[in-house]
């Protein structure tokens, strides 16, 4: 039909319907990537991919169905991504490891402005270098064993905080409990404030952060650019993805200006935060260059960063990356510790005893730490049934060929981590939660890559050992002071959520007695 002569409806329509089919065609030729490289793995759901599955089954549920049926390297595709799931440990070594120039960054779905571009979880090559080798000092033993009296402290606050709710309920609601003491620990560790976050639930910053932490980053238009990458940029443009919650970012930034601003001024600063020690890092790097020590990292050229130190917009996002990537992994790892001791008492009568021994009811020393041999396997195997982090992945930069495997240019590499985490290889009868896996014999007996709760290689959990310490710590103070019980709203089994961060469903109820 011609509209004024000047529109061709049926063309329209036709040449719409050609485009459509055109796209479906390319995702048809994406999806026979793995079949002609001969990768084993699932016929993908048309344009989805695994996306489907993902979203129906929950990351964890869908690794761990696929690596069973087929084996150690699995091609699938997020939309027309492609995507190995890598659980062969020798490939795991050579990709992560070995030839970590070709995979030095993480699959970004959406690059959108500065701030997300200078996290140190999302920032690439050299900037990333610069980034890492900056917060890298900051996490050393000296500095976190300045840390512990400010850790101490939340300890206290979890222990009044468990008190006065054993006074009003039932059961209490353990991620909520261990959520507030993570919470206080990073608001001190990283920004020097003291805050209660049970006892004061309508302070400011517990507001602006938990609004930062719940909102959703995820849009739909994160889905359209895993089916078209090529649309990458354009959807970048047309949609700012927002890197915190909404007007969150406002309230961070002035608190970041107001403590840059106070310690610039003051030059005898004493504070032992992590904003203080990113101010401090550039003068403590050029020190650790004069006496001659060699960068750790290797490699990468980051002669356009090394000149300076981080600017404000680094400060403020790294600052956040603390939240993003500490606070829901650190208060659901305790979370879930509670949980299996209140289902073994037998395994709770144990660390009674090993911490009794060790402290009594003094409070956890950094030195007393690796005595608690129990508590490191209790832990160990805490955090290999439920890894906070079901999945990492690298992107291959180029065409790449590792052990005889092609690996083509923009493959995201993903270590399928609850899936490897539960291989009967290397763990035998891996639902069972068994601490004895982790004695140093048994430990012999599996190969290195075979447990990474943190990640590996130059892009490992760089608060690995805080977290460690921090969940010590809560586990050892509530321990010598509460006894966790099934109590009539515990879920056995515990259903879990379904998305890239391992998180229970509906919380986690239990029963606390006073010990
Ligand atoms: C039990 C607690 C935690 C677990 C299980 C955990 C786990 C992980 C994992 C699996 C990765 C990815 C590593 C890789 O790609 O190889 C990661 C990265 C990271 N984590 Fe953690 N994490 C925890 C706590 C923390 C804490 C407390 C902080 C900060 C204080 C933190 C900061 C980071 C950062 C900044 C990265 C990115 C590192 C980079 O790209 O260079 N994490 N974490």
């Amino acid at each position: 039909m011609d509209v004024l002569g000047l529109v061709d409806i049926p063309s329209w329509i036709f040449t719409i319907l050609l485009f459509i089919f055109t796209l479906y065609l390319y995702t048809l030729w994406k999806h026979t990537l793995w079949r002609r490289l001969g990768v084993p793995g699932p016929i993908p759901f048309p344009i989805l991919g695994s996306i489907k599955d993902l979203a129906v089954k929950g990351v964890s549920k869908t690794d761990q169905d696929l690596v069973p049926k087929y084996g150690s390297v699995v091609g699938v595709y997020n939309g027309t991504i492609p995507v190995l799931l890598v659980t062969d440990t020798d490939l795991i070594k050579e990709i992560f490891i070995k030839e970590y120039q070709t995979f030095t960054n993480r699959v970004l779905i959406l690059k959108t402005d500065d701030l997300l571009d200078s996290m140190i979880t999302a920032a690439e090559d050299d900037h990333w270098k610069f980034i890492r080798s900056t917060m890298t000092p900051t996490f050393t033993s000296g500095k976190l064993k300045n840390m512990l009296p400010m850790i101490l402290r939340c300890c206290d606050d979890l222990v009044n905080n468990i008190n006065g709710k054993l006074e009003q309920n039932d059961t209490v609601e353990m991620t909520e409990v261990f959520g507030g003491f993570t919470l206080d620990v990073i608001a001190s560790t990283a920004f020097g404030l003291q805050v209660n976050s049970q006892k004061e639930p309508d302070n400011e910053f517990v507001t602006n952060t938990k609004k930062t932490l719940t909102d959703s980053v995820v849009k739909p238009y994160f889905v359209i650019v895993m089916i078209f990458p090529f649309l990458k940029n354009l959807m970048g443009t047309l949609f700012k993805a927002p890197v915190f919650g909404e007007g969150s970012e406002d309230f961070f930034r002035n608190i970041v200006q107001q403590l840059v601003a106070e310690r610039k001024s003051n030059s005898n600063s004493h504070f032992r935060d992590f904003i203080q020690l990113m101010l401090n890092s550039h003068k403590d790097k050029t020190k650790e260059k004069e006496n001659g020590r060699i960068d750790e990292l290797g490699g990468l050229d980051f002669s356009e960063y090394k000149n300076r130190g981080m600017n404000e917009n680094e400060i403020l996002t790294n600052s956040m990356v603390f939240f993003g990537a500490g606070f829901d992994t650190t208060k659901t790892t305790p979370s879930f510790a509670a949980y299996v001791l209140a289902l073994h008492p037998d395994m709770q009568e144990r660390l009674f005893t090993e911490i009794d021994n060790e402290l009594g009811k003094s409070p956890p020393t950094y030195d007393s730490l690796p005595n608690m041999k129990y508590l490191e396997m209790f832990l160990a195997e805490v955090l290999r049934l439920y890894a906070a982090v079901p999945r990492i992945n690298r992107r291959a930069k180029s065409d790449i060929t590792v052990n005889g495997m092609f690996i083509p240019k923009d493959t995201d590499v993903t270590i399928p981590i609850s899936a490897l985490h539960r291989n009967p290889k290397y763990w035998p009868e891996p639902e069972k939660f068994d601490p004895e896996r982790f004695t140093d014999e048994n430990k012999a007996t599996r190969p290195m890559y075979s447990y990474l709760p943190f990640g590996l290689g130059p892009r490992v959990c760089i608060g690995m050992r805080l977290a460690l310490i921090e969940t010590k710590y809560a586990l050892i103070s509530t321990v010598q002071n509460f006894k966790f019980v099934v109590g009539s709203k515990t879920e056995i089994p515990m259903p879990l959520e379904k998305g890239f961060i391992t998180r229970p469903l509906n919380g986690i109820h239990l029963k606390i007695e006073k010990r």
